[in-house]
Protein backbone atom coordinates (compact mmCIF):
# COMPACT_ATOMS: atom_id res chain seq x y z
CA UNK A 1 0.00 0.00 0.00
CA UNK A 2 1.59 3.06 -1.32
CA UNK A 3 1.63 6.41 0.98
CA UNK A 4 -1.21 9.19 0.00
CA UNK A 5 1.10 12.42 -1.16
CA UNK A 6 -1.34 15.67 -0.99
CA UNK A 7 -2.22 18.30 -3.07
CA UNK A 8 -1.91 21.67 -1.15
CA UNK A 9 -6.07 22.29 -1.66
CA UNK A 10 -7.05 18.85 0.31
CA UNK A 11 -4.15 19.16 2.64
CA UNK A 12 -5.78 22.73 3.80
CA UNK A 13 -9.29 20.83 3.30
CA UNK A 14 -7.88 18.16 6.41
CA UNK A 15 -6.88 20.74 8.59
CA UNK A 16 -10.11 22.51 8.17
CA UNK A 17 -12.16 18.89 8.78
CA UNK A 18 -10.10 18.23 11.78
CA UNK A 19 -11.11 21.21 13.73
CA UNK A 20 -14.65 21.35 12.33
CA UNK A 21 -17.72 20.84 14.23
CA UNK A 22 -17.67 17.09 12.86
CA UNK A 23 -13.35 16.92 13.44
CA UNK A 24 -13.74 18.27 17.14
CA UNK A 25 -9.80 19.25 17.47
CA UNK A 26 -8.45 22.81 18.37
CA UNK A 27 -5.55 24.38 16.94
CA UNK A 28 -3.79 24.29 20.19
CA UNK A 29 -4.37 20.58 20.09
CA UNK A 30 -2.97 19.45 16.84
CA UNK A 31 -0.01 22.05 16.94
CA UNK A 32 0.78 20.59 20.55
CA UNK A 33 0.51 17.48 18.85
CA UNK A 34 2.54 18.24 15.44
CA UNK A 35 5.03 20.28 17.96
CA UNK A 36 5.84 17.33 20.21
CA UNK A 37 5.92 14.44 16.64
CA UNK A 38 9.14 17.27 15.69
CA UNK A 39 10.65 17.36 18.97
CA UNK A 40 10.48 13.58 18.83
CA UNK A 41 11.81 12.74 15.53
CA UNK A 42 14.47 15.19 16.46
CA UNK A 43 15.67 13.27 19.54
CA UNK A 44 15.38 10.38 17.84
CA UNK A 45 18.20 11.66 14.87
CA UNK A 46 20.25 13.54 16.82
CA UNK A 47 21.61 12.69 20.00
CA UNK A 48 21.83 15.23 22.58
CA UNK A 49 25.28 15.07 23.54
CA UNK A 50 26.36 16.03 19.71
CA UNK A 51 23.41 18.58 18.73
CA UNK A 52 22.16 19.96 22.18
CA UNK A 53 21.89 23.31 20.53
CA UNK A 54 18.99 24.06 18.42
CA UNK A 55 18.17 26.66 16.36
CA UNK A 56 14.13 26.64 15.65
CA UNK A 57 13.58 29.34 12.86
CA UNK A 58 9.82 30.24 12.93
CA UNK A 59 7.85 31.64 10.39
CA UNK A 60 4.74 33.92 10.62
CA UNK A 61 2.20 30.91 10.20
CA UNK A 62 0.69 27.83 12.40
CA UNK A 63 4.38 25.84 10.58
CA UNK A 64 6.33 28.93 12.72
CA UNK A 65 3.35 27.64 16.03
CA UNK A 66 4.95 23.91 15.82
CA UNK A 67 8.30 25.17 16.04
CA UNK A 68 7.18 27.24 19.47
CA UNK A 69 5.74 24.14 20.67
CA UNK A 70 8.89 21.89 19.17
CA UNK A 71 11.25 24.23 21.05
CA UNK A 72 9.35 23.91 24.90
CA UNK A 73 9.40 20.19 24.29
CA UNK A 74 13.00 19.73 23.03
CA UNK A 75 13.82 22.21 26.38
CA UNK A 76 12.21 19.71 28.57
CA UNK A 77 13.95 16.79 26.78
CA UNK A 78 17.15 18.21 27.84
CA UNK A 79 18.16 20.04 24.61
CA UNK A 80 19.26 23.87 24.32
CA UNK A 81 16.68 25.55 21.63
CA UNK A 82 17.25 28.90 20.57
CA UNK A 83 14.38 30.37 18.79
CA UNK A 84 14.92 33.03 15.71
CA UNK A 85 11.10 34.50 15.28
CA UNK A 86 11.34 37.52 12.86
CA UNK A 87 7.60 37.96 12.16
CA UNK A 88 5.97 37.48 15.43
CA UNK A 89 1.96 36.20 15.02
CA UNK A 90 -0.41 38.78 17.34
CA UNK A 91 -2.53 35.88 17.68
CA UNK A 92 -3.29 35.17 21.46
CA UNK A 93 -2.37 31.12 20.48
CA UNK A 94 0.88 32.29 19.47
CA UNK A 95 1.56 34.84 22.28
CA UNK A 96 1.23 31.92 24.86
CA UNK A 97 3.30 30.00 23.26
CA UNK A 98 5.60 32.30 23.11
CA UNK A 99 5.49 33.13 27.39
CA UNK A 100 5.46 29.25 27.64
CA UNK A 101 9.16 29.68 26.05
CA UNK A 102 9.97 32.43 28.10
CA UNK A 103 8.89 30.63 31.26
CA UNK A 104 11.92 27.81 30.06
CA UNK A 105 14.44 30.44 30.08
CA UNK A 106 14.72 29.75 26.17
CA UNK A 107 16.48 32.50 24.06
CA UNK A 108 15.08 34.58 21.31
CA UNK A 109 17.51 36.21 18.94
CA UNK A 110 16.93 38.36 15.69
CA UNK A 111 20.36 37.61 14.77
CA UNK A 112 20.25 34.60 12.23
CA UNK A 113 24.13 34.80 11.34
CA UNK A 114 25.44 34.17 14.98
CA UNK A 115 22.48 31.75 15.82
CA UNK A 116 24.30 29.87 12.25
CA UNK A 117 27.30 29.79 14.17
CA UNK A 118 26.30 28.38 17.58
CA UNK A 119 23.91 26.37 17.45
CA UNK A 120 24.52 22.21 15.95
CA UNK A 121 21.23 21.68 14.09
CA UNK A 122 18.26 23.57 12.54
CA UNK A 123 14.77 23.34 12.85
CA UNK A 124 13.24 25.12 9.40
CA UNK A 125 9.16 25.87 10.95
CA UNK A 126 9.09 28.11 8.32
CA UNK A 127 6.57 27.88 5.65
CA UNK A 128 3.92 24.86 5.30
CA UNK A 129 1.49 23.61 3.17
CA UNK A 130 -0.06 27.56 3.01
CA UNK A 131 3.24 28.82 1.13
CA UNK A 132 2.99 29.92 -2.22
CA UNK A 133 4.03 32.19 -4.74
CA UNK A 134 7.37 34.21 -4.59
CA UNK A 135 9.18 34.11 -1.28
CA UNK A 136 8.51 37.92 0.17
CA UNK A 137 11.20 39.79 2.84
CA UNK A 138 12.32 39.25 5.30
CA UNK A 139 12.04 35.04 4.96
CA UNK A 140 13.72 35.79 1.43
CA UNK A 141 16.84 36.40 3.15
CA UNK A 142 16.78 33.71 5.58
CA UNK A 143 16.27 31.15 3.31
CA UNK A 144 19.22 32.07 1.34
CA UNK A 145 21.01 32.02 4.88
CA UNK A 146 19.79 28.09 5.06
CA UNK A 147 21.01 27.48 1.69
CA UNK A 148 24.37 28.40 2.87
CA UNK A 149 24.76 26.89 6.17
CA UNK A 150 26.58 23.60 6.70
CA UNK A 151 24.41 22.61 9.56
CA UNK A 152 21.74 19.82 9.27
CA UNK A 153 18.31 20.90 8.34
CA UNK A 154 15.13 19.51 10.23
CA UNK A 155 11.82 20.87 7.97
CA UNK A 156 8.39 20.56 9.45
CA UNK A 157 5.74 19.64 7.11
CA UNK A 158 7.78 20.55 3.90
CA UNK A 159 11.34 22.28 3.33
CA UNK A 160 10.30 26.07 3.99
CA UNK A 161 10.43 28.06 0.10
CA UNK A 162 9.74 24.51 -1.66
CA UNK A 163 6.04 24.62 -4.01
CA UNK A 164 3.84 22.74 -1.48
CA UNK A 165 3.49 20.49 -5.21
CA UNK A 166 6.40 20.81 -6.92
CA UNK A 167 8.98 21.16 -4.85
CA UNK A 168 12.07 22.46 -4.97
CA UNK A 169 11.65 24.18 -8.20
CA UNK A 170 13.88 26.20 -9.81
CA UNK A 171 16.55 25.33 -6.21
CA UNK A 172 14.36 28.15 -4.60
CA UNK A 173 15.28 26.70 -1.23
CA UNK A 174 17.53 24.02 0.37
CA UNK A 175 17.15 20.18 0.89
CA UNK A 176 17.09 19.42 4.33
CA UNK A 177 18.69 16.24 5.94
CA UNK A 178 15.28 15.33 7.80
CA UNK A 179 11.38 16.08 7.30
CA UNK A 180 8.87 15.28 9.62
CA UNK A 181 5.69 15.49 7.02
CA UNK A 182 2.62 15.75 9.30
CA UNK A 183 -0.85 14.04 8.76
CA UNK A 184 0.50 13.08 5.50
CA UNK A 185 3.21 13.67 2.75
CA UNK A 186 2.59 16.79 0.64
CA UNK A 187 2.89 16.20 -3.10
CA UNK A 188 6.50 18.42 -3.41
CA UNK A 189 8.52 15.98 -1.41
CA UNK A 190 7.62 12.87 -3.00
CA UNK A 191 11.17 12.60 -4.55
CA UNK A 192 12.90 13.66 -0.87
CA UNK A 193 15.25 10.90 0.18
CA UNK A 194 16.89 11.46 3.40
CA UNK A 195 15.32 10.67 6.81
CA UNK A 196 11.63 11.29 6.35
CA UNK A 197 8.86 11.02 9.62
CA UNK A 198 5.43 11.31 9.38
CA UNK A 199 4.09 12.85 12.67
CA UNK A 200 0.55 14.66 13.99
CA UNK A 201 -0.89 11.30 15.24
CA UNK A 202 -4.39 12.89 15.83
CA UNK A 203 -6.06 11.02 12.60
CA UNK A 204 -8.93 8.61 13.26
CA UNK A 205 -9.27 5.44 11.26
CA UNK A 206 -12.67 6.90 9.38
CA UNK A 207 -11.21 9.86 8.48
CA UNK A 208 -8.10 8.24 6.86
CA UNK A 209 -10.04 6.08 5.36
CA UNK A 210 -12.03 9.20 3.93
CA UNK A 211 -8.99 10.91 2.20
CA UNK A 212 -7.27 7.28 1.24
CA UNK A 213 -4.41 8.45 3.34
CA UNK A 214 -2.86 4.90 3.79
CA UNK A 215 -1.12 5.80 6.88
CA UNK A 216 1.82 3.76 8.43
CA UNK A 217 1.22 2.17 11.73
CA UNK A 218 2.43 4.44 14.47
CA UNK A 219 4.56 1.41 16.42
CA UNK A 220 2.77 1.43 20.38
CA UNK A 221 2.81 5.15 22.01
CA UNK A 222 5.16 7.00 19.53
CA UNK A 223 4.14 9.97 17.93
CA UNK A 224 6.15 9.61 14.83
CA UNK A 225 6.54 6.93 12.30
CA UNK A 226 9.80 6.55 10.15
CA UNK A 227 8.97 6.37 6.40
CA UNK A 228 12.24 7.08 5.00
CA UNK A 229 11.92 3.55 3.05
CA UNK A 230 8.49 4.04 2.26
CA UNK A 231 9.05 7.01 0.76
CA UNK A 232 12.14 6.52 -0.82
CA UNK A 233 12.43 6.38 -5.06
CA UNK A 234 8.56 7.67 -5.08
CA UNK A 235 7.36 8.34 -8.56
N1 LIG B 1 -3.46 19.35 9.79
C1 LIG B 1 -2.20 19.39 10.04
O1 LIG B 1 -1.47 18.58 9.54
C2 LIG B 1 -1.66 20.43 10.96
C3 LIG B 1 -0.88 21.44 10.47
N2 LIG B 1 -0.20 22.28 11.26
C4 LIG B 1 0.82 23.18 10.70
O2 LIG B 1 0.21 24.24 10.05
C5 LIG B 1 0.90 24.48 8.82
C6 LIG B 1 0.05 25.31 7.92
O3 LIG B 1 -0.14 26.52 8.61
P1 LIG B 1 -0.71 27.85 7.96
O4 LIG B 1 -1.87 27.52 7.12
O5 LIG B 1 -0.85 28.81 9.06
O6 LIG B 1 0.41 28.33 6.97
P2 LIG B 1 2.00 28.32 6.96
O7 LIG B 1 2.56 28.22 8.29
O8 LIG B 1 2.34 27.34 5.91
O9 LIG B 1 2.32 29.77 6.38
C7 LIG B 1 1.43 30.82 6.32
C8 LIG B 1 2.16 32.10 6.54
O10 LIG B 1 3.21 32.23 5.60
C9 LIG B 1 3.04 33.43 4.86
N3 LIG B 1 3.46 33.20 3.48
C10 LIG B 1 2.88 32.38 2.56
N4 LIG B 1 3.54 32.44 1.39
C11 LIG B 1 4.56 33.33 1.58
C12 LIG B 1 5.58 33.84 0.72
N5 LIG B 1 5.69 33.49 -0.55
N6 LIG B 1 6.49 34.72 1.23
C13 LIG B 1 6.40 35.11 2.52
N7 LIG B 1 5.44 34.70 3.37
C14 LIG B 1 4.52 33.82 2.89
C15 LIG B 1 1.57 33.78 4.97
O11 LIG B 1 1.38 35.16 4.85
C16 LIG B 1 1.25 33.29 6.38
O12 LIG B 1 1.63 34.26 7.35
C17 LIG B 1 1.23 23.09 8.36
O13 LIG B 1 2.19 23.04 7.35
C18 LIG B 1 1.69 22.47 9.65
O14 LIG B 1 3.03 22.75 9.91
C19 LIG B 1 -0.21 22.08 12.72
O15 LIG B 1 0.00 23.27 13.42
C20 LIG B 1 -1.48 21.49 13.19
C21 LIG B 1 -1.97 20.31 12.37
K1 LIG C 1 8.84 24.09 7.03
Amino acid sequence: MSLKYLSQKIAQTIDEELMSQAGGFSVDQLMELAGLSVAQAIAKVYDKSSHSRVLICCGPGNNGGDGLVAARHLSHFGYKPNIFYPKKSTKELFQRLVTQCKNLKIPFSINLDEQLLNNDLVVDAIFGFSFTGQIRTPFDEVIRKLKETKLPIASVDIPSAWDVEKGNIDNCGFTPSMLISLTAPKLGVNQFTGKHFLGGRFVSPEFAKKYELNLPQYPGIEQIVDITDLSKGKL
